[in-house]
C-alpha cells in the first residue's frame, strides 16, 4: 500500500505581514485536521512560537535565525520526520517562515527532503496592504516572493480602502498571474482553502488551484518553486546574522535583530515615548510587557509594524513570571542604545507609576480586534 504523504505548504510574507495571526486562525478553524507547525522566529526569543503553542497538534519552534539560511537540510528534515510520524497523525504541516525568509529556499529544502511521508504542499505569500506599496520599494525581492506564490493572501485589507485594495489586488495578480489573490482581515480565510479535502468535491476555480496535487504540478510545470535558487549551498550555519556571504539578495541580509528582557516592570510613559520616537529602521518590534500599575497587570502583547502599533492586554498564564520580553528587528539600527534606551524605561522605583501614567500604552490598545 503506498504510504499516504503528508503535505508540507510553507507560509510566508514580510514582517509582521500576519503569518501568525493567519496561523492561530487556521488552528482555531481548522475543524478537526491536524496541523502540526513548523514555527521558525528570526530572533532568539521565540515570540511567534510561543503565540502559536497550546493552539496546534504539535509544533517545533526553530529560533534564532532564518531557517533558510540553514543550508544542512538534515535539521529541517528530523523536525519534518518528526511531525510525520504516523503516531503523531498529522494531516498537514504547515512551516511558518520568518518575516524575512527566502521562501524558495524554504520549498527548495523541503523537495530536497528524502522524507516519503511528506510532499510539498505550495507556497502561501501573507502581503500586508498597509505596507506593501512602501516595502517593495524598499525590498524588490518581495515581488519574487509573490512571483513563486501558489495563493497570495492580501492580509489587513480593513487597513486600506477599497480603491486601493483594488489597485493592491491589480498589482498582486500582475506579479503572480494566474494565481489567486485572497483579501482578509485578521488572516481569516477558510481554512478549506488550505486543505485538500481530497478528490470529487465540489470546489470553485482558487479552491481547485490550490489542492496539493495541482500545486505540485504546478511548480514543475512553472519550473518556479524548488528550482530558482540562488544559495550557495556550501556552508552551515543557523543565524543569519553570522550570514556574510552567499546571501546577499536576501532580505535578511540588512537586518538584524534586538532582544530586550527584564524582570522590572517597565514605565509606561517612559515607555511609549521611546515607542514614539523609535527609529524608521525599526520595522518591527514584538513582545511583551510587564506594567506594575493598579487594573493594569495583564501581560499587555506588544506589536509594531512600519508605523502601526498595538498593545493587547491579555491575562498571565498561571504559575508564568511577569516580566517583559521584546525582539526588535530593523534595519541600519543601533542596536546597543536600542536596549540602553530601553533599559531607562525600566519602572527601577515601586508604585513610581500611576494609572494616568498609561493612558499611552491604553491609547494602542484596539477596542475589537481579533
Ligand atoms: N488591522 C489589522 N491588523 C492585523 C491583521 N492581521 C494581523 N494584524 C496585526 O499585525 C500585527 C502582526 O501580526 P503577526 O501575525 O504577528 O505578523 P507576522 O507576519 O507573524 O509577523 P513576523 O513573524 O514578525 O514577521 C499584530 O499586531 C496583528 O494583530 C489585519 O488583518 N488587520
Amino acid at each position: 500500500m503506498a504510504t499516504q504523504q503528508i503535505p508540507v505548504v510553507v507560509l510566508a510574507g514580510f514582517l509582521g505581514s500576519g503569518k501568525t495571526t493567519l496561523l492561530n486562525h487556521l488552528l482555531r478553524a481548522g475543524d478537526g485536521i491536524r496541523i502540526g507547525a513548523i514555527v521558525n522566529d528570526f530572533g532568539s526569543i521565540e515570540i511567534d512560537a510561543m503565540t502559536v503553542a497550546g493552539q496546534v497538534d504539535s509544533m517545533v519552534s526553530l529560533g534564532n535565525g532564518c531557517l533558510c539560511c540553514a543550508v544542512d537540510t538534515s535539521e529541517l528534515d528530523t523536525y519534518l520526520e518528526r511531525l510525520a510520524r504516523p503516531a503523531a497523525r498529522i494531516d498537514v504541516i504547515v512551516i511558518e517562515a520568518s518575516g524575512l525568509a527566502e521562501p524558495q529556499e524554504l520549498i527548495r529544502m523541503i523537495l530536497a527532503s528524502d522524507n516519503d511521508r511528506i510532499v510539498y504542499g505550495g507556497l502561501i505569500e501573507v502581503v500586508d496592504a498597509a505596507e506593501f506599496a512602501d516595502s517593495r520599494v524598499r525590498h524588490p525581492e518581495l515581488d519574487r516572493h509573490v512571483g513563486i506564490a501558489d495563493l497570495v493572501v492580501l492580509n489587513k485589507a480593513d487597513r486600506i480602502g477599497d480603491d486601493a485594495r483594488q489597485k493592491l489586488v491589480g498589482t498582486l495578480g500582475d506579479l503572480a498571474p494566474g494565481r489567486p489573490v485572497i483579501c482578509t482581515a485578521y488572516g481569516r480565510i477558510d481554512p478549506e482553502i488550505f486543505f485538500d479535502r481530497g478528490p470529487g468535491e465540489d470546489r470553485d476555480a482558487a479552491v481547485r488551484q490550490l489542492s496539493f496535487e495541482d500545486l505540485l504540478r504546478e511548480a514543475s510545470a512553472n519550473g518556479a518553486p524548488g528550482q530558482a535558487v540562488d544559495g550557495d549551498g556550501d556552508h552551515d550555519h543557523q543565524s543569519c546574522r553570522d550570514c556574510e556571504h552567499g546571501h546577499a539578495g536576501h532580505l535578511h541580509a540588512a537586518y538584524e535583530s534586538v532582544e530586550f528582557t527584564s524582570a522590572e516592570p517597565m514605565h509606561p510613559r517612559r515607555l511609549m515615548e521611546f515607542l514614539d520616537s523609535r527609529p524608521c529602521g525599526l520595522y518591527r518590534i514584538k513582545g511583551f510587557v510587564h506594567f506594575d500599575v493598579a487594573e493594569n497587570r495583564q501581560k499587555f502583547m506588544l506589536h509594531a509594524v512600519g508605523n502601526f502599533l498595538r498593545f493587547y492586554p491579555e491575562p498571565w498564564p498561571k504559575g508564568e513570571e511577569r516580566c517583559t520580553q521584546l525582539v526588535m528587528i530593523g534595519s541600519g539600527i543601533d542596536a546597543p542604545a536600542l536596549r540602553k534606551e530601553l533599559e531607562n524605561c525600566r519602572q527601577t522605583v515601586p508604585a513610581e507609576a500611576d494609572e494616568n501614567s498609561m493612558w499611552g500604552v491604553l491609547r494602542y490598545v484596539p477596542e475589537q480586534e481579533a
